[in-house]
């Protein structure tokens, strides 16, 4: 039996200070999906991103979801004056995941963050944010589909291997995953998409 489609995106056009970025742009992504967007700086796989979630309108096309999105963005979106703890709890009821004590510590645990969750996020490195800031992702959330742009950057290798095993398990539990990388990683995508063109 075909996979469910999860997300269908129809001849999309985005133009982008007088030029355009991607016309009558396709895509399809289905149960069970790992997508690996790929295209060089300023091809427009952020804006893509974003069209996608919602974030900005498409210009030309039309997009359908018959689940759940959630959009991760190159800024961590974490409140610098919260704990790791209340930001996940914050960002839990946000999305309307398990905001119970036990799943936040579970969710922390994923990202090795349990022993960090009263600090507050302006106190945390790089990679600790980006860590703080994928962690709502450990939140149990059946069948949704995961937006994540340039989900790796400042993660350490462990970190890298625990968010790899998080999508495959998202993926194998019914969700999909469109993700951007300049980073390559072996045997995650289970698809990979080019944004063409040449260098703009
Ligand atoms: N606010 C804006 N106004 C006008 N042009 C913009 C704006 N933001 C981005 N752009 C342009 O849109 C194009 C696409 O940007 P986008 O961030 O989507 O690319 P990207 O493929 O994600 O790049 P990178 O790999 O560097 O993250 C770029 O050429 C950029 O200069």
């Amino acid at each position: 039996m075909a996979s469910p489609c999860l997300l269908s995106a129809k001849q999309l056009s985005c133009q982008r200070g007088g030029r355009s970025l991607f016309e009558e742009f396709s895509l399809q992504l289905n149960a069970g999906d790992i997508v690996w967007l790929q295209g060089s700086n300023g091809r427009g796989k952020t804006t893509l991103l974003r069209t996608l979630a919602g974030l900005r309108p498409a210009e030309r096309g039309g997009i359908q979801h018959a689940a759940a999105l959630r959009f991760l963005g190159h800024n961590n979106g974490l409140k610098p004056d919260l704990t790791v703890l209340e930001g996940l709890r914050f960002q839990a009821r946000w999305q309307g995941l398990a905001d119970d004590e036990a799943s936040l510590l579970q969710a922390l645990k994923h990202f090795g963050l349990a022993p960090m969750r009263t600090r507050r996020s302006a106190q945390l490195s790089q990679g600790q944010q980006r860590r703080a800031a994928l962690a709502s992702l450990a939140l149990p959330q059946a069948g949704a589909c995961w937006l994540l742009d340039e989900p790796f950057d400042a993660l350490d290798d462990d970190s890298v291997q625990q968010l790899c095993a998080l999508l495959s398990s998202h993926a194998a539990a019914g969700g999909a995953v469109l993700f951007t990388s300049h980073q390559h990683l072996p045997g995650l995508a289970s698809r990979q998409l080019l944004l063409s063109g040449g260098r703009p």
